[in-house]
């Protein structure tokens, strides 16, 4: 079967091409309904990773946030027309201890390998899972990053001590609003301070105790723990107020992605006696958990597809492109790709 890809070849230009797809192989053909873009998709698109890394990874399809309908099933295990969420990280190996998605022989699409920016996808069957029909297919879009989310709640709560009456959040977007979604269905008791720079998008935060301006944080501001989901340039502040402002043996979760190395004042790690742990992806019980839980709990799955910013029609490469650059003047929130191609 011939397949048409669509791959980033240089900052801000799509190419087609084409690859023939073997239907003899133990694969299962996706073709992609609702993709939602990254920051990761955003910094490939725009060319802002090191020129070396970007010679090393392009030609590559970008999208690592979809989901899509089965058409074919070598081994007519799914139905034909069955919706899928599609798992982007790629195990070639187990192992009893560490997590699929920190396995340093996994691969993550849009990252090491093609994403889903094509006509269709061969999956791994181990790399699907069914959607109930209850999920909103353009929330569906962005499962991934709901999952990275749900995941580095897990790690939280099996990493951090018991105190937990209050966790601050550094970041007033997409990532930083999940984690608080999960984190207030995990601990429904726990006081929630958002501290972020927009108004607009803290006003969003509904469900937390407080939230602040990180320049306006009050002196005697406290809280047991603190996750990050900044990312890039604003990493530095955000990680070393949070060291200056949390409590003694608090646990700290690093979610965002810098380009640069992040100086800290370890000292005061030192001092505190804090635990710092990053996090990164996700893996399939993680998605399956996520799916579960956006399908069991219909207030969380609304207050989520909020922040749906635009859904966009895409037919052509030139709407990819307008996709693309609709997502880097957005005010926040995700874009969305019906994919019509
Ligand atoms: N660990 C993982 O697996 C994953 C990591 N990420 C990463 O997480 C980061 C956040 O992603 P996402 O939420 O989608 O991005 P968003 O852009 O939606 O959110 C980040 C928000 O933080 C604001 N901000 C900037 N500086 C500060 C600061 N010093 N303190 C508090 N808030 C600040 C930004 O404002 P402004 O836009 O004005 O700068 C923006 O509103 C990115 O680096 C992304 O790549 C995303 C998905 C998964
Ligand atoms: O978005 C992400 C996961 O959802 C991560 O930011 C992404 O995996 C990082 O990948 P890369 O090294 O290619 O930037
Ligand atoms: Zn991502």
């Amino acid at each position: 079967m011939l397949n048409t890809i669509y791959r980033l070849v240089k900052p801000r230009n799509f190419e087609i091409e084409f690859e023939e797809i073997d239907l003899n192989d133990d694969v299962v053909i996706v073709r992609p309904s609702f993709l939602s873009i990254c920051n990761a998709d955003q910094r490939y698109y725009q060319g802002k990773r090191a020129p070396e890394v970007l010679k090393k990874k392009l030609p590559m399809a970008l999208i690592h946030e979809a989901v899509g309908e089965v058409v074919y099933d070598s081994r007519e295990e799914f139905d034909v027309g069955q919706k899928v969420v599609m798992i982007p990280n790629t195990p070639f190996e187990k192992d009893s201890v560490i997590a699929e998605n920190y396995l340093r022989s996994s691969k993550f699409r849009a990252s090491g390998f093609d994403g889903f920016m094509q006509d269709n996808v061969a999956m791994r069957r181990d790399r699907l899972i069914e959607l109930p029909d209850n999920i909103d297919l353009r929330v569906g879009a962005f499962i991934e990053i709901i999952s990275v989310s749900y995941h580095t709640v897990q790690r939280f709560l099996k990493f951090s001590h018991r105190r937990k009456d209050s966790i601050a959040i550094w970041g007033d977007g997409n990532l930083a609003f999940l984690v608080s979604i999960i984190l207030k269905h995990e601990l429904p008791d726990v006081k929630l301070y958002i501290m972020g720079i927009h108004d607009d998008k803290m006003a969003g935060f509904v469900f937390a105790e407080d939230t602040f301006h990180v320049n306006e944080i009050p002196e005697n501001m406290t809280f047991d723990h603190a996750f990050e989901c900044v990312g890039g340039q604003g990493c530095e502040m955000a990680d070393n107020q949070i060291i200056d402002y949390i409590r003694p043996e608090g646990s700290i979760a690093l979610m965002g992605v810098s380009e640069n190395r992040v100086p800290l004042n370890t000292r005061m790690v030192l001092e505190k006696g804090l635990k710092i742990f990053g996090s990164s992806r996700s893996g399939y019980e993680d998605f399956k958990n996520t799916v579960e839980f956006l399908s069991q709990n219909d207030k969380a799955a609304q207050l989520i597809a909020n922040l749906i910013d635009s859904v966009i029609d895409v037919r052509s490469v030139e709407d990819m492109n307008r996709a693309f650059e609709s997502d880097i003047k957005k005010a926040g929130g995700k874009t969305i790709m019906k994919w019509n191609v």
